[in-house]
């Protein structure tokens, strides 16, 4: 409740920006207590030009550096992100409303994933192919250029390390653009690699909302945009870019299933649901939402799962003793409460939670909290079990046979994740086998480990972040073949 910011929030050519003429501005609020943080300067053509032109320059010289020369200043900035973590968890928490416990982990994964990359850079190499008659042909792995990434608002200062760690790494230089709802932390990741002796101009920020977005998508200099959000939005993006036959990488939404059979240890199936719902709170592209629990452990499982969602700490997030802070804004806390209300009327049973949440500190009056939701007796065809509430609400539904659970699992048009919780070892692996979802855990939930590959089957993306594999996202390969003889022509 003191926090104000005051300082531009756009960043290119190494530095914060102030927009000369500005024409449009958006508030920024703080979700924990209601109040306007900031008005944020939204970037248009004139703003998105300069910037992309300020990675463009920096990529000429950032693409000839060695792997080992890009692996040092990205050392530099994970050092310096590890002793400003206190600092920058405080802002996220004071601009996303999520416990101060979850903002240091978010930190943590975005420190780890830039010094996971910078141990890659080196590693970036091509083949040697033996020819006929002593000509040979090789490979290299060449970055795309100027990358944008697009984020969403539940992990701000993480999606940004985690696009620009690998496409730096590669030897590309990017432009990020926040959500103009969490646009604070973004610019500080921007300080910190130009602190580290990045290149100016190598990772900038534009803010802004659709417009914006739209005019870096169509930027005729950007090679690659990857994009962290709603499936709708992802949509519009690879539509955009398919006009420049532009690489797209879409993490996006998902419904994922979380299967709990019979023979699990009840304590961590249980714990497993909590982390597959309530991080964040609720707001987690990759919760388990759609809770599906034998039925004869159900009645046991129901206890548990609500006593211990009723003892959740809800309040000012930046408390140690905060579990669950506000959700993001207040729109979308009346669209998440919207849900439990229709949950209800479709017939789910509301077992815990669901309400407004006033915490007794006056200053915390005006922010967006709710107590966390269990639905019980819910049934596939439920508003509740097919749409992405993305909030703390948790829809617990009975099943059978591994058969009939399967099917359910998988009867979405989204893939994001997938979880099983079982003792036998044969069964969650079968089961794993047939889940259709990229990122599957057995025996935990929600866990990402930055050395693991993350993203989506089916309509929650294309591309991978994290992992070895995400090199290929940001790379192309060029083939070299080498003659050592005279040319056999033909004519
Ligand atoms: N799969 C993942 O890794 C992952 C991670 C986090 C969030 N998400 C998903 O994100 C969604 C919530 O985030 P959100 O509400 O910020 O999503 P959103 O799609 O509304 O917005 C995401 C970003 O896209 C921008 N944008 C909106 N319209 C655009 C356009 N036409 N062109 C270019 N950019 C545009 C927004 O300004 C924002 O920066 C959920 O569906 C969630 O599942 C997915
Ligand atoms: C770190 N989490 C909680 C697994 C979130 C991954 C990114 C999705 O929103």
């Amino acid at each position: 409740g003191t926090v104000d910011v005051k300082v531009p929030l756009n960043f290119w050519c190494g530095d914060r920006v102030k927009i000369k003429d500005v024409s449009t501005t958006e508030p920024v609020y703080e979700p924990a207590t209601g109040r306007v943080l900031c008005e944020l300067e939204l970037c248009g053509s004139v703003e998105v030009n300069q910037a992309v032109q300020a990675a463009q320059s920096a990529y000429q010289a950032w693409s000839r550096m060695s792997g080992m020369e890009r692996a040092h200043i990205m050392i530099e900035a994970a050092r310096i992100i590890e002793n400003r973590r206190e600092d920058i968890a405080e802002i996220e928490v004071v601009n996303n409303g999520k416990s101060i416990t979850e903002a240091r982990m978010d930190v943590d994964s975005a420190r780890l994933c830039i010094e996971y990359y910078a141990g890659v850079a080196s590693t970036l190499a091509g083949q040697h192919i033996q020819l006929p008659g002593g000509s040979f042909a090789y490979t290299r792995r060449e970055p795309l250029g100027v990358c944008v990434g697009i984020g969403a608002w539940n992990y701000p200062f993480q999606i940004a390390a985690w696009k620009s760690a690998p496409a730096l790494a590669c030897g590309n230089s990017m432009v990020f653009k926040p959500s103009p709802v969490t646009p604070v932390t973004a610019v500080m990741l921007a300080e910190i690699y130009a602190k580290a002796g990045a290149p100016e101009g190598l990772f900038n920020i534009v803010q802004g909302g659709q417009e914006t977005g739209n005019l870096l998508c169509h930027h005729p200099d950007v090679a690659k945009v990857s994009f962290t959000g709603s499936v709708p939005t992802g949509k519009k993006i690879m539509e955009m870019c398919s006009k420049g036959v532009k690489q797209v990488t879409l993490e996006l939404g998902g419904k994922s299933p979380l299967l709990i059979f019979e023979d699990s240890d009840l304590g961590n199936a249980v714990k497993g649901a909590l982390m597959a719902n309530f991080l964040s709170q609720g707001q987690v592209c990759s919760n388990g939402t759609r809770v599906f629990v034998q039925r004869q452990m159900l009645p046991e499982f129901l206890e548990e799962v609500v006593r211990r969602t009723k003892d959740i700490e809800i309040g000012d997030p930046l408390l140690e003793s905060t579990r669950m802070g506000a959700l993001v804004s207040r729109p979308h806390l009346d669209r998440v409460l919207g849900y439990v209300e229709q949950a209800r009327k479709e017939g789910a049973k509301v077992l815990c939670g669901g309400e407004p949440f006033v915490p007794l500190d006056p200053k915390l009056r005006g922010g967006y909290y709710m107590t966390p939701c269990v639905l019980g007796d819910c049934t596939d065809d439920m508003t509740c079990v097919k749409e992405e509430i993305f909030g703390p609400v948790m829809s617990v539904l009975s099943f059978e046979t591994e058969e009939e659970a399967l099917l359910r699992a998988n009867n979405s048009a989204l893939g994001l994740a997938a979880g099983v919780f079982t003792s036998d070892v044969k069964r969650a692996h079968r089961v794993v086998e047939h889940l259709k979802a990229g990122s599957c855990f057995i025996n935990n939930y929600n866990i990402t480990p930055v050395e693991v590959p993350f993203g989506g089957f089916k309509m929650s993306g294309i591309g991978r972040e994290n992992g070895q594999v995400t090199v290929e996202h940001y790379t192309q390969m060029k083939t070299v073949f080498v003659e050592m003889g005279d040319v056999d022509s033909l004519f």
